[in-house]
């Protein structure tokens, strides 16, 4: 499960935060901190931090790792522990103007997906809810009026705690002080271009003025709480994707198998915790190791387990001028539309992309168009293309996700969940196989369906025609035609009208394909003699 806390300063988020990761056995990610730490690190280094370049060249280089220590979470960047450093108030002041930058919030952005790629994470900050996470299953917005968010820092800065004695006084001039400095702060996050403090449209506001820390982590557990009964957080355990006849394979439902991973912070920047239980274990495995190298030496693994604006620049080179050529071919040889393309385009979130499957084109039209709007889209391939190393090498760098049929793969699930999670899509063929007539027989596989529902992401049915008649059955000439694709709008799973986990994910299976055909069917009657 994903728990997002926005809110100003001081508004009571690392506290929070920090007690649910404690109670809950979730990974505490507190990206200020990650601001904070670059911000300190163009302060020590004399870096002028009006120089958006500068500064964003220091955020792009920067290793910024936590751990933990006696006293709690530690940060340190480039090697050096800088926990207290980042809380003194020259770092304070700066730290706004640091993080405004959207080369830094590019590169902070990326880091903190890594970090949260496995799922199992609380993360605070300011924009975690609407885009760094955001299809957490439970999105909180915390505030509290600016004084008493002044006199808690005012406060903490003197070494006591308003949390725990709500009679702690502070010294009255620097609360002030304070005051000001926090006033000014949530107004340049509030109002700056890139991701400002703005709750995400389905946050919970919480107004923390008068309540207690207690009474604050009690209500965003028992949020937590309402979205698991409503299946808004599949359990790792519970899923088993794929069977030989397309079904999904009966959950086990062992709850150890899928109590929420160890307490504790980000280890080692790759948030590794408890691989204890089968499910853990295939996330733990499945999730980035820290970030990739920069050239060579990544391995297959490294390639499906991290976003690919993370895969190193070599990889991200080919993969830019292969989508180009791929484009400009298969444009010429058979000049291809997506119809209702803005549908596609216009999304920001994670979505499920499900497809009818008539030929190699039907990948590559998905995968180009949205490539060249910032849109990373993973196919989902059969294992068995990866017959041999040039193959898994190609299939690698373009993003795929290979899936071993016939069995339950958690840990392309896993992959999957943590694609649509950090805002990739996902493309997958539920018919399995190309279908090269109206009379071939099809079997839908519905492991869509849970994917997308592990991952809180909704479905997005598109279709295609035409390039089943590139490559007439029997034949392997290619010939030239037009290709017609059309997108539709996005299913969301709360409008599926049903309830319970099993039965949404039945449903949304019959609703995409449906969708899929209907939309088939549409661009048959648009373009007679395209099948
Ligand atoms: N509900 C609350 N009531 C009173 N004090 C609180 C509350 N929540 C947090 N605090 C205190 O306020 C201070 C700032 O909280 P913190 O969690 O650091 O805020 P943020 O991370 O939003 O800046 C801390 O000393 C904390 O103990
Ligand atoms: N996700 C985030 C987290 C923090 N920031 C920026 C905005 C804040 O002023 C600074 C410091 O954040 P931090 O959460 O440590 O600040 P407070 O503890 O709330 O004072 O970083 C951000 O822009 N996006």
């Amino acid at each position: 499960m994903i728990v997002a806390i926005d809110g100003p300063a001081g508004s009571g988020k690392s506290t929070t935060a920090h007690a649910i990761a404690d109670r809950c056995n979730l990974t505490f990610l507190d990206t200020g901190a990650m601001y904070r730490a670059v911000t300190w690190r163009c302060l020590d280094a004399g870096v002028d931090v009006s120089d958006d370049d500068a500064v964003s060249a220091v955020a792009e280089r920067a290793r910024i790792e936590f751990g933990k220590s006696a006293d709690g979470q530690t940060v340190s960047i480039d090697g050096r522990d800088v926990t207290r450093q980042i809380r003194t108030p020259e770092v304070d002041r700066n730290v706004s103007v640091v993080s405004a930058y959207p080369r830094v919030r590019e590169a902070m952005v990326a880091r903190q997906r890594e970090l949260g790629s496995a799922g199992d994470v609380v993360a605070e900050g300011r924009d975690i809810g609407t885009v760094v996470f955001p299809n957490a299953e439970v999105k909180v917005f915390l505030t509290a009026d600016a004084a008493a968010r002044a006199h808690r820092r005012a406060v903490q800065r003197e070494g006591g705690d308003a949390g725990c004695d709500a009679g702690a006084k502070a010294d009255a001039a620097e609360e002030q002080q304070i005051l000001r400095d926090l006033v000014r702060r949530d107004k340049l996050d509030s109002s700056r271009k890139e991701s400002p403090l703005k709750p995400a449209a389905d946050a919970h506001m919480i107004d923390n003025s008068a309540l207690t820390p207690e009474q604050v982590v009690q209500q965003i557990v028992d949020l937590m709480e309402a979205a698991r009964a409503k299946g808004g957080a599949a359990k790792a355990g519970e899923v088993a994707p794929f069977d030989k006849g397309g079904e999904p394979l009966s959950p086990k439902t062992d709850g150890n198998e899928v109590a929420p991973a160890k307490a504790g912070v980000a280890k080692n920047g790759a948030g590794e915790k408890d691989a204890g239980r089968p499910a853990a274990k295939a996330a733990a495995k499945s999730k980035a190791a820290g970030r990739m190298r920069a050239f060579a030496g990544n391995t297959f693994d490294d390639y499906y387990d991290h976003g690919m604006k993370e895969f190193p620049l070599p990889a991200r080179a080919l993969l830019a001028v292969a989508a180009a050529i791929v484009w400009a071919v298969t444009k010429v040889l058979w000049p291809w539309k997506i119809e209702d393309v803005r549908l596609l385009r216009d999304d920001a979130r994670g979505r499920m992309i499900v497809m009818n499957h008539t030929s190699m084109l039907d990948p590559v039209v998905i995968v180009c168009d949205l490539y060249f709007h910032g849109i990373r889209v993973r196919p989902i391939s059969k294992s068995e293309f990866n017959k041999t190393n040039l193959v898994s090498w190609l299939f690698s760098r373009a993003g795929t996700i290979p899936v071993k049929r016939g069995t339950a793969d958690l840990k392309a699930v896993r992959r999957a969940q943590a694609a649509l999670t950090r805002g990739e899509c996902v493309l997958v063929f539920p018919e399995g196989t190309r279908i090269k007539s109206d009379d071939q027989p099809v079997t839908i596989h519905g492991g869509f369906a849970l994917m997308a529902q592990m991952a809180k992401a909704p479905v997005q049915p598109v279709a295609i025609v035409g390039a089943r008649d590139i490559t007439p059955k029997g034949t392997h000439w290619k010939r030239f035609g037009r290709v017609f694709c059309k997108a539709g709008a996005c299913i969301e799973f709360s409008d599926l009208g049903v309830r319970g986990r099993k039965q949404q994910a039945l449903r949304m299976e019959e609703v995409a394909m449906e969708r899929v055909y209907a939309l088939r069917d549409e661009l048959r009657r648009e373009h007679p003699g395209k099948m």
